[in-house]
């Protein structure tokens, strides 16, 4: 018979009591987003330990319903229903008439509908009030959001990624259980039969599935570096080290494959709080330069030229740095190597490399670094999927130095964000 012991049920529980008495010493009524994701992280001790080895199974096994319903409640319109809804309830019938008015949806039962939302209630994807009976919860209305991150993560992965997965069985059984580190091999490429990089294959879908990835990249991030570091202290305090006046004319920071601009965007205004007038330049494919204007334009700025102050480059970066963006403060890859392997990412670091002056520019590598253990969902996951679909993998603090090592440049701070999320590796020539 299944038992769990009590001293670790009482060590769990005392981690989150620890975690609440903490936020209330601080004189907060809330937990943060990041002691959020340190209570998760507690509850899946807890249930690690609680969890009957059949339920686990019986979980594991019911999983991709879990997708499945999540995707289906996507296309029905569930979650933009209840959400403009809030805080009135919905009951299926209603989700039936909403689904029938604005999707396309040629027929939808009030059944399917019931029998869809037991899944997701299920996962605090909605509230379950009554017998066929819902209101949005947080996680309703982070899916109904207008960005559509969180709805363009589950329809891109539902599309290409997860018909690769189930491929991969038959893939590794045939090839060996060694996962690939060519950029144009792997289960991925397998199975949608090309033999390019994933991100030329994105490039060959229509505009539409571009699109989708560039909205889900912005799901894929936690907290940012950016707020949990003084941006405007530690640009100054760089500045002020080269006794160099911050004229209009510096470069202070290019951003390689920013993908739409959401962190020069952000970092932007951090800076001109700060009163940091210097440029920043956003590098990207063209086609997602186009998507980073389009982004500034819905902040209210001009389509053509983008936000004030930063500059938009459409650029290959695998190709040597031109002149404009050359002997900047700082050079910032984020989730940018995790996406290729070795050899490629050197051949990008050599380039980055060339372009930093001297004892001035700086590399920030915006990744989630891996622990030696104890890596969460995000981490393990998403050293998976960069193994099934780049031929690459995420990296401990020890790899991204060996990486670097190669390109002429040595670690000379590591960042470690509070919750685990995503960490800072800054780097300068060796
Ligand atoms: C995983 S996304 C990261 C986007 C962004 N840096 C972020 O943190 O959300 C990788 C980005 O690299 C860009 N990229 C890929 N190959 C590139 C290349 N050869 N030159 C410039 N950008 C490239 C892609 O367009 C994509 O936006």
């Amino acid at each position: 018979m299944f038992t769990a012991s009590l001293k670790e049920v009482e060590e769990q529980l005392a981690n989150l009591q620890a975690l609440v008495a903490k936020a209330q010493r601080a004189g907060a009524s809330e937990l943060h987003e990041s002691q959020c994701v340190q209570a998760t992280r507690i509850a899946q001790n807890l249930r690690n330990i609680t969890k009957p080895p059949g339920e686990i199974a019986h979980e594991i096994t019911m999983m991709p319903y879990i997708t499945t319903a999540t995707r289906l409640a996507i296309d029905l319109g569930i979650f933009k229903s209840l959400s403009a809804a809030y805080p009135k309830h919905q009951t299926s019938q209603a989700l039936v008439d909403y689904a029938l008015a604005n999707t396309d949806a040629k027929a939808v039962s009030p059944d399917f509908v019931t029998r869809t939302m037991r899944l997701l209630t299920l996962y605090g994807l909605a509230t379950e009030t009554d017998y066929g009976t819902y209101v949005a919860s947080s996680t309703t209305h982070a899916f109904a959001a207008p960005d559509e991150a969180l709805q363009s993560q589950v329809v891109h992965f539902f599309e290409f990624y997860n018909p690769a997965m189930e491929h991969s069985v038959s893939y590794f059984a045939e090839q060996g259980y060694v996962f690939p580190t060519e950029d144009n091999v792997g289960p991925f490429q397998s199975f949608w039969q090309v033999d390019i990089p994933t991100y030329e294959f994105w490039s060959r879908q229509p505009p539409v599935v571009l699109e989708r990835l560039n909205k889900f990249m912005k799901a894929v991030h936690s907290v940012a570096w950016y707020e949990w570091i003084d941006v405007g202290e530690m640009f100054k305090k760089r500045i002020i080290e080269f006794e160099e006046s911050d004229d209009k004319k510096k470069l202070l920071l290019v951003d390689l494959g920013g993908g739409k601009g959401v962190m020069v965007h952000n970092l932007r205004k951090k800076l001109d709080e700060a009163g940091l007038k210097g440029k920043i330049m956003l590098e990207e494919r063209p086609p997602v330069i186009k998507d980073a204007l389009a982004g500034a334009a819905s902040l209210g700025h001009s389509q053509e030229s983008g936000m004030p102050g930063v500059e938009y480059l459409a650029h290959d970066f695998l190709r040597p740095q031109p002149e404009e963006a050359q002997g900047s403060l700082y050079y910032y890859l984020s989730y940018v190597l995790h996406n290729w392997n070795d050899e490629t990412s050197i051949r990008l670091l050599k380039l980055v490399a060339k372009a930093m002056r001297p004892g001035y520019s700086r590399l920030l590598i915006n990744e989630r670094v891996l622990q030696p253990t104890g890596n969460d969902l995000q981490k393990a996951g998403l050293d998976f999927h960069m193994a099934f679909s780049h031929g690459s993998k995420e990296r401990t603090l020890a790899e991204y130095g060996e990486l670097v090592k190669a390109a002429g440049m040595e670690v000379v701070k590591y960042h470690r964000s509070p919750d685990d999320g995503q960490d800072l590796v800054e780097c300068a020539l060796a």
